[in-house]
C-alpha cells in the first residue's frame, strides 16, 4: 500500500446528553478523524482524544502535532505491506498511543479494503455478532440513575456499567440492586479512590458486581493488587493498561481479573490483539471499552470485539445512544437481544457519510509527501 495522502480532520460532535465521570463532564466531543489514501482506496481511523487531558494525557492538539511532526514523516510516500509494519516504525516514539492508533487504525481499514475482506476477518475475529453493554454517567440523584438503568434494560443492553465517585457510590449501586435484582451490573470509578477506601470496597462485595473498573490511581498496578487481594469482586483495569507489557505485569501481580481494552489507549489494533491473546492464555476475560466514539471508532471497536476472548459485553452501544446523526451509514444498530451484527463487507464495514463528516469537520489538513515538515 503506497501511502499517497493523509487527511486529518479536527471534528466536533455534540453528544445527546452530558456524560459525567469522576474526572469531569463531557457534552461535546472534539477529536480527530484520519483518512489514508492509497490507489483507489481510503482507510478511516479515529483519534479518540478529548480537548482536555483528564482521562489520558493526550489532547486534540498534542495528538495532531505528534501525528503531523513525527508519525506522518514515517509513512508518507512509503510502501506499507501490513499495518504491523508501522507499529515497528512508531515504536521509537514513546507513548502518544491515541495518536499512533489513529494512523494504525486507518491503515487496518485500508489494508482490509485492499484485501477485499472485512476488518474483523483480517484480524482473526470469530464472532458474527457481539453482545453490548452501556455505560451510564454519574447522575444527579438515585432516582435519575434508576430511570436510566430501567431504560437501558428495556433497550436490551446486556451489561449496565455505572460510573461512581466518592459520595455517589455504594448507596447508588445498592439502590440499583434493590430495585432490579440480579441484573448484570458493574461500577467504573475512573481512579477516584485510594487504598484508604478499602473498607468501602469490602462492603461492595455484598452487591455482587460483575467487576469494579479502575478504582485506584490511573498509573497504578501495585495498590490495585493489594485491593484485589482484599476483595472478592473482580477488579478490571482500564487507565492503567497501555500495552501488552503493562497487561503482563498486572496479571503477574494479581492487580486485576479482567481487562478493558480500548484500541486508542493501547496504541492500536495490533497491540489490542496482543493483549487479547495474552489474556486468553491467562484466563483473563476482556471487553471493549469506549471513548464516546463516532461511528468510525465504533466500527473498529465492533471489529475487535469479534475476537473470541471478548466474552464480556463491551461499551459498544449503538450510534443513536450518542448522536442525533452519526458520520457512517448505515449507523450502528443493536437488536432487542442486545446484539450488534459484525459487518462482513470490506474494511470496517460501514460507509462514511461524507456530507455528515463534512458537517462536523472544524478543520481539514491534507498531507502529501511534498507537504512534510522537517522532523528530528
Ligand atoms: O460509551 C462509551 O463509549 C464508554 C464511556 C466511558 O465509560 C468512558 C468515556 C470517556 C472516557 C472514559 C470512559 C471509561 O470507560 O472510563
Ligand atoms: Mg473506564
Amino acid at each position: 500500500m503506497l501511502i499517497e495522502k493523509v487527511v486529518i480532520r479536527k471534528m466536533k460532535m455534540d453528544l445527546k446528553f452530558p456524560f459525567q465521570t469522576s474526572f469531569g463532564t463531557l457534552q461535546e466531543r472534539l477529536f480527530l478523524i484520519t483518512e489514508i489514501y492509497s490507489g483507489d482506496h481510503v482507510g478511516y481511523g479515529e483519534c479518540v482524544v478529548s480537548s482536555n487531558p483528564y482521562y489520558s494525557e493526550e489532547t486534540v492538539s498534542t495528538a495532531f502535532s505528534i501525528i503531523k511532526e513525527f508519525l506522518l514523516p514515517l509513512i508518507l510516500g512509503k510502501d506499507v505491506q501490513h499495518p504491523d509494519d508501522v507499529n515497528k516504525l512508531f515504536s521509537r516514539i514513546r507513548r502518544n498511543n491515541m495518536a499512533k492508533s489513529a494512523i494504525e487504525g486507518a491503515l487496518w481499514d485500508l489494508y482490509a479494503k485492499t484485501q477485499n475482506k472485512s476488518l474483523a476477518e483480517v484480524i482473526g475475529g470469530q464472532k458474527s455478532e457481539i453482545t453490548v453493554g452501556v455505560s451510564i454517567g454519574i447522575q444527579e440523584t438515585k432516582e435519575d440513575l434508576l430511570n436510566k438503568v430501567e431504560e437501558s434494560l428495556k433497550q436490551g443492553f446486556k451489561k449496565i456499567k455505572i460510573k461512581i465517585m466518592p459520595g455517589k457510590d455504594i448507596e447508588y449501586l445498592r439502590s440499583v440492586r434493590e430495585k432490579f435484582g440480579d441484573i448484570p451490573v458493574m461500577a467504573d470509578a475512573n481512579s477516584a479512590y485510594t487504598l484508604d477506601d478499602i473498607e468501602l470496597f469490602k462492603e461492595m462485595d455484598d452487591l455482587n458486581l460483575i467487576m469494579i473498573e479502575q478504582p485506584l490511581a490511573h498509573d497504578d498496578i501495585v495498590d490495585h493488587a493489594v485491593l484485589q487481594n482484599a476483595i472478592k469482586t473482580p477488579i478490571c483495569l482500564d487507565e492503567s493498561i497501555h500495552s501488552v507489557e503493562d497487561a503482563r505485569k498486572a496479571i503477574e501481580l494479581g492487580s486485576c481479573k479482567i481487562i478493558n481494552i480500548k484500541i486508542g489507549r493501547v496504541g492500536g489494533i495490533s497491540e489490542s490483539i496482543k493483549i487479547h491473546n495474552l489474556c486468553l492464555q491467562n484466563n483473563i476475560p476482556v471487553w471493549c471499552g469506549g471513548m464516546l466514539e463516532s461511528g468510525i471508532g465504533r466500527a473498529h471497536n465492533v471489529a475487535i470485539t469479534s475476537l473470541s476472548n471478548f466474552t464480556i459485553p463491551g461499551d459498544t452501544a449503538p450510534s443513536t445512544r450518542y448522536w442525533v446523526k452519526d458520520i457512517i451509514k448505515p449507523e450502528i444498530t443493536m437488536n432487542e437481544e442486545g446484539h450488534i451484527q459484525v459487518p462482513t463487507t470490506p474494511g470496517m464495514g460501514y460507509e462514511v457519510d461524507l456530507d455528515t463528516l463534512e458537517e462536523f469537520t472544524l478543520e481539514t489538513n491534507e498531507f502529501t509527501i511534498d507537504s512534510l515538515i522537517p522532523s528530528n
